[in-house]
Parts: C-alpha cells; sequence; structure tokens
C-alpha cells in the first residue's frame, strides 16, 4: 500500500495496493485472480516443467476449457478423450487437465455443470472481486473490470510468471476517462454503447492506458451490462476497463460461492466503498458522450471500430484519408462483399450466433427470447445459434422457459463454450457466409476463414435472425408479450444465485494444495533463472542487421498474424510458415499467393517488419503471434504504434518492437521496399538507414538490459521472493477474504515471520 494525499484514480488506487516491490517504476504486482484455459497455457506449464517450479497459489488459480470444446450436447460425455473428435483440440484439452493434475489446481471440467467461458465463470463464482488483480491468458479478461477489479490479459510467458511467483512485472499505464451520461434510447443497449465508444475513440484509442467507464448512464447498469462493455475495452486498445463497485456490484456478489462471508463481507464492503476515483483525480485522455447519441450500432468491416448507426450506410474509401486508412477500407469491403453507399439495413445474413464472453449471460439471452418469442427465424438463416456462456447460465435459462421459446421459434440451444466467437472448435462459418454475432471481434477469418461478422447486440442479432437481414431492433415491436401457451411458455426471472452454488450435482475437480516452494536443496532463484533461460532458448538481442519487409496496412490483428487453427498447439515452435496465414496463401489452392510480400524473393529471408499503418498486433493476447514472427526469421518490428499485449509479448521473446514517428517509418518502409538494408541496434538505441541516417528510438531501460543480457523474467521476480513473502503476510491481514480457502476445504495460513515460506 502506498501512502499519499496525492488523489487518485480507481485504477491508482488498485494499483498501488498491489505493489509488490517498485523500482524506479518497474513494479512487481501481486496477482490476486488468475483464470486459466486450454489455449494459452501448455507452454506455461511446460514452462514450469522443465524450470523444476511449481504454482506458488493453487489457492488463487482457477480453469477450465473453453476455446476447443464442441457445443454439442454433452448427454454421452465420458471423457474429453473420447468427446472431442478433432485431434489437436482433443490433445489441447487433454493436456490442461494432465497439468491441472500435476499442479493440484481447480477446474471446473466439461462434466462440472460450472464449466464455460472463463469471463463468465470467474464472476459468476465470485472469484472476480473489486479491488482485485484479475489475469489471464485471454485479452478479454477486461471483462472483470465491470467489478472495479484491475484486471488484464497476458501472453504464455507472462502465465508461467504468474504461476510460478502469482506476481507480475508492471509499469503504471495512463488513465482515461469514458463518461457516458443521461438515459439510453429505445432499443439501445450496453454493447451498442461499446461499439459506439470504440467507433469514437478507435482500436488504438486506448493504448498504453486503463479506461474508467464513469457517468449516470454507466451507474445505471446491470453488473452483466457493464461487464459487456468492459469486456470489449481491449477492443478500444485499452489495458484494461474498470467501473467503480456499488451497490449494483454488491447486490451481484452477495452469497456467490467464493464472495466474502460474515464479518468478512462487511469488512470487504469497508474497503470496496473507498475505491472510487477522488474527485479531483486527473486523467490523461477524457472523453464525453451523451447516451441519447447512441443508436443500435452494428459493424461494417473487420475492425471493431468500423461501426455505423443501423439506420446508416456502408461508408466508402473516398472517406477516409489518402494512405493505409483508406487502403484498409478497400480491403474491409472486398472482404465483407459490401459496396460502399448500401444500406446497413438491407443487407441479408446467413447465419446468428449469440454467444461469447460480451453477450452469453442471462440478461442476454433474455433479450434474445424477448425479441424472438412468438416469432420464427427466417428462411433463409442457415443457422442461429444460441450458445449460453456457462453451465450455470444454461441451468438457469432453461428453468426460465428461455431454451423453449427460442427452440420454437427455430434457434439452435447449445452447451456452453466460445463456439463460433472464434470458431477453433467444429462452430464455424463457411466462406462468404455473414454473420450476425454478438461476439467482440469481426476479423478477416475470425469466425471461419473467408467469413463476414457483423458485431451487434443481442437484441439486434436476434431480430436479424427474425428478418433474415441486418435489422433495426426498433422496427419489431414485441410479439406475445404475455403468451402463456405450451410452446410458448411465460417467461420467469430467476435469481443466479440459485444456479452458481457449490451443491453441483457434479464434483469440483480435486485440487490438492501444492505447498510451499522447496527451500532445502532446491535450486536458487539464479540457478532456477539460468534454467527457465535454457529452456525457453532465452535469445540475447544486441543488434539485428539485415532486410526489412514492409507492411503498410493499418490494425494488423494477431488473428491475421496468426489464425486459430494454429492456437492449438502445445509447442511455442514450428508456426513460422503459418504467419500471416490467410493473407500468405491463397485460400482455393493454398499455394503462396505470390502477392505477398513474405512470399517474394529477397524478403523470404526478411529479420525486420516495417509497419507504417499502426497498432501493430491488435486483440487477442496469443503470444503465437510472436513465436510465429520469431519462427519466420523476424526479431525486430517497426510500426508507428503497436497494442500493448503484443508489444508485451514481443519482449519476452527476445524480440524488439521499435516505436517511429510515422515520417522515418515512411522512409524504413521505402527504403524496405527498395530491399536496402536496416540495422537495429539496441545498445545505442538508433535505427540506422542504409544511407547511414540514424534515428533514436526510446525504449524502457529494464527491457533493454533483460533484452541485451537474455535475462529470465521469472528468475529476477524470484530474487524478490522475500519481498512477495511479506506482500502476502500483509495480504492475509488487510484483505482476508482473497485467500482461496474456498476451494477443496484449502486453508492458507499466513507466514509469520518474512523468512518463513507459504504454509497451507
Ligand atoms: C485464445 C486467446 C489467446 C484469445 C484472446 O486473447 O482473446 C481468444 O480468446 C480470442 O478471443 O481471440
Ligand atoms: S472473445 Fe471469444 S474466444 Fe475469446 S474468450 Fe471470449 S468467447 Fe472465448
Amino acid at each position: 500500500m502506498v501512502a499519499t494525499s496525492k488523489p487518485r484514480t480507481l485504477y491508482e488506487k488498485v494499483f498501488d495496493d498491489h505493489v509488490v516491490t517498485d523500482d524506479n517504476g518497474n513494479n512487481i504486482m501481486f496477482i490476486d485472480r488468475h483464470l486459466v484455459h486450454e489455449v494459452t497455457s501448455p507452454q506455461a506449464f511446460e514452462g514450469l516443467r522443465n524450470a523444476g517450479r511449481k504454482v506458488r497459489r493453487p489457492d488463487c488459480t482457477l480453469a477450465t476449457v473453453d476455446h476447443n470444446i464442441p457445443t454439442s450436447k454433452r448427454e454421452n460425455f465420458k471423457s474429453i478423450s473420447t468427446f472431442i473428435e478433432e485431434q489437436d483440440s482433443r490433445t489441447q484439452c487433454a493436456t490442461l487437465e494432465e497439468n491441472i493434475k500435476e499442479f493440484g489446481l481447480t477446474y471446473f471440467g466439461m462434466d462440472d455443470s460450472r464449466q464455460g467461458i472463463v469471463h463468465i465463470i470467474g464472476p459468476e463464482q465470485g472469484f472476480t472481486l473489486p479491488g482485485t488483480t484479475v489475469v489471464c491468458g485471454d485479452s478479454h479478461t477486461s471483462t472483470h473490470g465491470a467489478f472495479g477489479a484491475l484486471a488484464f490479459g497476458i501472453g504464455t510467458s507472462e502465465v508461467e510468471h504468474v504461476l510460478a511467483t502469482q506476481t507480475l512485472q508492471s509499469r503504471k499505464s495512463k488513465n482515461m476517462k469514458v463518461c457516458v451520461d443521461g438515459p439510453l434510447g429505445e432499443g439501445v443497449t450496453s454493447k451498442d454503447l461499446v461499439l459506439h465508444v470504440i467507433g469514437i475513440i478507435g482500436t488504438a484509442g486506448g493504448t498504453g492506458c486503463v479506461i474508467e467507464f464513469c457517468g449516470s448512464t454507466i451507474r445505471s447498469l446491470s453488473m452483466e451490462a457493464r461487464m459487456s462493455i468492459c469486456n470489449m475495452a481491449i477492443e478500444g486498445g485499452a489495458r484494461a476497463g474498470m467501473i467503480a463497485p456499488d451497490q449494483i456490484t454488491y447486490d451481484y456478489l452477495k452469497s456467490r460461492p467464493l464472495a466474502p462471508k460474515g464479518e468478512e463481507w462487511d469488512k470487504a464492503i469497508k474497503y470496496w466503498s473507498t475505491l472510487q476515483s477522488d474527485p479531483e483525480a486527473s486523467y490523461d485522455i477524457e472523453v464525453n458522450i451523451e447516451a441519447k447519441d447512441i443508436p443500435p450500432t452494428v459493424s461494417w468491416g473487420t475492425s471493431p471500430q468500423d461501426v455505423v448507426s443501423i439506420t446508416g450506410n456502408v461508408p466508402s474509401p473516398e472517406s477516409f484519408p489518402e494512405g493505409p486508412k483508406r487502403q484498409g477500407c478497400e480491403r474491409a469491403l472486398e472482404y465483407m462483399g459490401l459496396k460502399a453507399g448500401a444500406k446497413m439495413s438491407e443487407i441479408p445474413i446467413d447465419k446468428v450466433f449469440i454467444g461469447s464472453c460480451t453477450n452469453s449471460r442471462i440478461e442476454d439471452l433474455r433479450a434474445v427470447a424477448a425479441v424472438a418469442r412468438g416469432r420464427k427465424v427466417a428462411s433463409n438463416v442457415k443457422l442461429a445459434m444460441i450458445v449460453p456462456g456457462s453451465g450455470n447460465v444454461k441451468r438457469q435459462a432453461e428453468a426460465e422457459g428461455i431454451d423453449r421459446v427460442l427452440t420454437a421459434a427455430g434457434f439452435d440451444w447449445r452447451e456452453a463454450g466460445c463456439s463460433m466467437c472464434l470458431g477453433m472448435n467444429p462452430d464455424q462459418l463457411s466462406p462468404q457466409e455473414r454473420c450476425a454475432s454478438t461476439s467482440n471481434r469481426n476479423f478477416e477469418g475470425r469466425q471461419g476463414a473467408g467469413g463476414r461478422t457483423h458485431l451487434c447486440s443481442p437484441a439486434m442479432a436476434a431480430a436479424a435472425a427474425i428478418t433474415g437481414r441486418l435489422t433495426d431492433v426498433r422496427e419489431l415491436a414485441p410479439a406475445l408479450p404475455s403468451s402463456t401457451s405450451d410452446s410458448e411458455p411465460a417467461l420467469k426471472i430467476l435469481d443466479p444465485k440459485d444456479y452458481t452454488t457449490n451443491q453441483s450435482t457434479l464434483k469440483l475437480s480435486e485440487a490438492k494444495p501444492q505447498g510451499p516452494p522447496e527451500t532445502d536443496g532446491a535450486p536458487s532463484a539464479v540457478q532456477q533463472a539460468t534454467r527457465a533461460a535454457a529452456a525457453a532458448g532465452m535469445t540475447k538481442f544486441t543488434v539485428v542487421k539485415g532486410l526489412a519487409a514492409a507492411l503498410d496496412l493499418p490494425n494488423i490483428d494477431t488473428d491475421m498474424i496468426i489464425p486459430k487453427q494454429f492456437l492449438k498447439t502445445i509447442k511455442r515452435t514450428g508456426l513460422g510458415s503459418a504467419a500471416f496465414y490467410g493473407m500468405r496463401y491463397d485460400p482455393q489452392t493454398g499455394k503462396p499467393d505470390p502477392n505477398f510480400v513474405l512470399n517474394q524473393e529477397p524478403w523470404t529471408k526478411a529479420s525486420i517488419l516495417i509497419n507504417v499503418g499502426g497498432n501493430f498486433g491488435c486483440g487477442s493476447s496469443r503470444e503465437h503471434a510472436p513465436w510465429a514472427l520469431l519462427d519466420q526469421g523476424i526479431r525486430c518490428i517497426i510500426s508507428t504504434s503497436f497494442a500493448d499485449i503484443f508489444f508485451n509479448n514481443t519482449f519476452k521473446n527476445g524480440m524488439l518492437p521499435v516505436v517511429l514517428p510515422q515520417e522515418d517509418v515512411v522512409k524504413l518502409s521505402q527504403d524496405a521496399k527498395e530491399s536496402k538494408e536496416v540495422e537495429v541496434d539496441l545498445e545505442n538505441k538508433v535505427v540506422k538507414r542504409y544511407n547511414g541516417e540514424s534515428i533514436p528510438f526510446n525504449v524502457d531501460d529494464f527491457r533493454r538490459h533483460c533484452l541485451l543480457n537474455g535475462l529470465d523474467d521469472i528468475g529476477l521476480t524470484l530474487q524478490k521472493e522475500d519481498d512477495i513473502v511479506t506482500f502476502e503476510k500483509r495480504r492475509s491481514e488487510t484483505w482476508p477474504w482473497l485467500d482461496g480457502q474456498e476451494y477443496a476445504g484449502r486453508t492458507f495460513n499466513p507466514p509469520k515471520s518474512k523468512s518463513q515460506k507459504m504454509d497451507w
């Protein structure tokens, strides 16, 4: 805890309360809650195993499977190895189960009714709490910020770091405030609000910032609606989104299985009530929006910032400034198969997807049922899927009669998972299929190679299912306000807490405490660092000189750098030939596209990428993106800006991202196109052009030091073991509800002295 009288934002308060050590702004931050899923954890567990490390705080770690699993009926489920047909998905899920057993973690498997998308189950269980730090190897961890938690996505190297140390190395972000005031218009929801915000700030608008959402509109929203907003803070480029906790937050949390109880509840509320930004706190960026200006909103392009009112038209490339932005629009229209000027509400659709960590909570399903009730899915719609976010959401929806309303209307009622949000499982769009989707990303190929995604709210997706085209939900008056026939049951509103308890019919997976890290005879921090560095093949970065490949597009997202089908690997290597897969190979023939720079000589040998468009690496936290680039031979990327998580991930892999002003990147891009060599000198912090010109760049001193020396972060952090122990002791005293004693009867006994390690 930092004692200070300076007015602070909500973000600064939570950040300060988690500082374990502060070395000139390079902090070690304690992590309260760690969610783990199958896609981003195998390499992290492998790293632990290779270095002989354990999971430091199993009581603060919760794992589930969500991305790879089929959403078909589970009546015949016996085990992952017999149920999941696709081999790589099966291997990835089975690997998680093995790791869970080996490292003794709590796990909601496919036979547990609490299984679901990580970002749905954390809040549902009360695992996510105000004032906590929450991380997951997943960019939409920002969702949990709706509770006033500091929650953000991390890459796999950081997953390993948290598993081993329960901390992260971190620097303070900037503060951004998005204030929305007034009542929302008819048919307008939190999803429209957040799409509208991203349309205004752009997908790089929040880069380097934590966004605090505030104002009377936000305060009036339910927790479900707040979660949808914070979920998409990452789509606005922010590290995290946060909303100050209030009575709505407390009411949502009270009696959740892992929320504090009795006296601890009162103590927690007292602390949580201090988590408001001070009135005089200052923000680096402020955006003010009137709720009445937000229309029902839908996306037209391939970036979440490509949004318009449903009453609007597809924009024309000429409405964008010449250069990468106009090029980006042209490419998006071609990919989406749309003509500039077309009316959004006349665009026919083939499929509807209602689900994802943005919109698969009970309120979302109620909104869909309210539109669909007494109506039928249009005949041109091949599939309208409803995928509840968790087993608990599904059970509650069924108890409320929502499933019967929706199946009567022709919707497909599924089991919980990520499903068609990213299609790592069997739920996918076919090429050119167009989908109204409640998910969060409309990137090229996101829901299936060649598939076309239009992001919208659950009510709008339901309206689209009914009419067969993108539709203004305000056109559809309620069809059956009070019907009670058998096929259209009366909808009940039930208390979600009845569906989240530990009294599940399925058992809580056995989770044995791991105990303290060994001291006697165990390797020292330095020995561990050396071992881990060797295991991870940590490469030094000093000077890289070579050919550079120019990629001028804006917003090159990590789905573009490495699409979902390659995330099923449990290794870090071998992804080079899959880098930029969608752009690199002809979708019909599978042959290399001769127009793509990395397929052309001499750039097949490029070791540097130059990107004028900026916001490079936006979207998902997948560390597979830097792994793929590295495997392709790229050691350095020069751009006008980078998305935060990708930026971070490159350093962990011995790669260097360099940010330069537009005019310098344009010059270097030109050099690259003329096959002139570029030299990047980290020691001297300069990029040297072929003509001898030196362009200086900035890089964080600590990161530079680690890269120059090929240092292993985990080893460095473990040298601060005593500080971590001291922090844990104070944490147990100040915030006792954060030690996860609820899991598997485990009790955490705080260490009594600085040198005494954890005792279970
Ligand atoms: C697989 C995971 C790394 C990824 C993310 O970070 O968001 C996924 O959840 C996504 O939505 O693209
Ligand atoms: S965004 Fe989609 S794929 Fe990613 S965690 Fe959420 S539901 Fe899963």
